[in-house]
């Protein structure tokens, strides 16, 4: 597997280098070795992606939907086809495991190719009658989109923000995230040989400046970013300032509440899915766990002896079933939490240490005790920790769940389904679990709440975010004026 891609930069249908540009080193998480460097772009690339991409938008826009369609949907053939490499690379770029990558990223991305390559036809606007007058609309895409990634689905996001923006008869300028820039180039490259025209689809590499001067261009229409909170701000910010459209998918920290009825396997299997997967890089995990003290110890000891099964290893091999984390910073940044944890009086019952490997290695992390004002339970962490924290009646614990300025998803255990129901139309979050926990299926809508996020990614909704709709009205008579 070559992880150098050809060039930094995807633009106008061809590979794209301009070494001017600052170095970006692409580290191996599982070993801290340089396995490639891309080059940021400079404002002679930013140039080029944009004009390639106004360029491209109006003829793109021009073919049916059909048309369109046929090629995002040969893009997901492609995408399925290549899985196994895709997979390689994704773990490559993210030290994610291979037993995740396989099942959650190139077919994750595939799968929104192949569902908005197929809503792409059905996109229309309405007919209304007024006596013999009437209106019509027409869904009209918005221009060119930025798309910005974060690191932890690069190959995922990448597919989340072109299918429904190409679906729609946009063009796209993505940036991945500096620190996995390998995955987004090879998602341009597949649409491009599915079909899609030069300049459709076009990946530039660099930081946040590189970011911040796409987000200020006066030729791009709408911007999507998934990332933090902070960044958020700033770009919605310098997209408002310009009237521009957004998408904003950030950070949370959300809860996950287990009820004493719950069935235990299935609440520590949701309670794994919801703070160790990808190594606990996951925008929607349910980092503050409440337990409903009937049940805490029983849920605890479980959840130990379960964890203490994970596969800790070389991500490139099948059975490894927990990685490193993304870099060295973010190892860092969660050591920290965790050293705040122990200080702030939470119990650690397992995990907490670095392990003596090479690669960014963080043993998977439960603290219990946790009460709400402790640092670990109030700040996103974005790695492998999870704070459970104890709880005695609904309404206390609903209470409580929300009170945070995030608001991107919640999950709930029980048997009681009236109260399952009950609790989630409670939540002041985007995206709700009953008896599961962070299922991203392309069908559903998928996004935050309150400083979570604006806009949904994913399902229908997200047609609402790539088009717009324009109204007119047809006079079948004379036209009466006073004058
Ligand atoms: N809601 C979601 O769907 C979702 C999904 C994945 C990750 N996330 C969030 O992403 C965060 C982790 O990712 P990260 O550390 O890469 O986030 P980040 O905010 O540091 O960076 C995200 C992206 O924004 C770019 N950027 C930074 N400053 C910018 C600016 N001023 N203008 C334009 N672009 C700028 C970065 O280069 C990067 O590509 C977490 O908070 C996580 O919850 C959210
Ligand atoms: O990281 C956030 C997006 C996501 C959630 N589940 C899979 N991907």
């Amino acid at each position: 597997m070559h992880t150098q891609p050809t060039a930094s930069h995807f633009i106008n249908g061809a590979y794209v280098e301009d070494t001017a540009g600052t170095p970006i080193d692409v580290i191996y998480p599982a070993t801290g070795e340089v396995i490639g460097r891309v080059h940021s772009a400079t404002p002679a690339i930013i140039d080029h992606a944009l004009n390639a991409a106004r360029a491209a938008q109006a003829a793109w826009a021009a073919m049916t939907g059909t048309e369109r369609g046929r090629i995002l949907r040969r893009a997901a053939d492609i995408m399925r086809a290549r899985n196994h490499d895709l997979s390689v690379l994704e773990t490559f770029d993210t030290g994610k495991p291979y037993q995740e990558t396989s099942v959650a990223d190139a077919t994750s991305g595939a799968d929104a190719l192949e569902y908005f390559g197929g809503m792409a036809a059905t996109l229309t606007g309405e007919h209304i009658q007024l006596g013999d007058d009437w209106v019509y609309t027409r869904r009209e895409p918005l221009g060119v989109c930025v798309g910005i990634g974060a690191w932890n689905y690069p190959t995922q996001i990448a597919s989340w923000k072109g299918a429904p923006a190409l679906a729609c008869g946009n063009t796209m300028v993505f940036k991945p995230s500096e620190t996995t820039p390998l995955c987004a180039l090879k998602v341009a490259e597949i649409l491009h040989e599915a079909g899609a025209p030069a300049g459709v689809y076009n990946v530039v590499q660099g930081l946040g400046d590189v970011g911040a001067a796409l987000v200020s261009d006066s030729r791009v229409d709408k911007v999507s970013l998934t990332g933090s909170v902070p960044t958020g701000r700033k770009v919605y910010a310098a997209a408002a300032a310009e009237m521009k459209h957004v998408t904003m998918e950030l950070g949370g920290k959300s809860p996950l509440i287990i009820f004493d009825d719950a069935d235990v396997e299935n609440a520590v299997s949701g309670a794994i899915m919801a703070n160790f997967y990808s190594s606990g890089q996951v925008c929607s995990n349910g980092t503050r766990v409440f337990v409903q003290t009937g049940i805490k110890e029983a849920f605890l000891a479980r959840l130990t002896e379960r964890l203490g099964k994970a596969v800790i290893g070389d991500p490139q091999d099948p059975e490894t079933s927990f990685g490193p984390m993304v870099s060295e910073g973010q190892m860092k940044i969660v050591q920290g939490y965790i050293a705040k944890g122990q200080d702030e009086g939470a119990r650690l019952v397992t995990g907490g240490a670095r392990l003596d490997r090479d690669g960014f290695y963080l043993e998977p992390t439960v603290f219990a005790d946790v009460t709400d004002g402790m640092t670990i339970a109030r700040e996103e962490i974005f790695g492998p920790v999870m704070a459970v924290l104890d709880f005695e009646d609904e309404a206390e614990v609903l209470a409580r769940a929300n009170d945070t300025e995030f608001g991107l998803a919640a999950g709930v255990f029980t048997r009681d389904l009236a109260r399952a129901h009950r609790v989630v139309a409670g939540f002041e979050a985007g995206t709700c679990f009953i008896n599961s926990y962070n299922d991203a299926p392309v069908e559903a809508p998928f996004g935050g709440v309150k400083a979570s996020g604006v806009g949904r990614e994913n399902s229908k909704a997200a047609i609402e975010h790539y088009s717009q709709v324009k109204s007119v009205y047809v006079r079948m008579g004379d036209v009466e004026a006073p004058f």
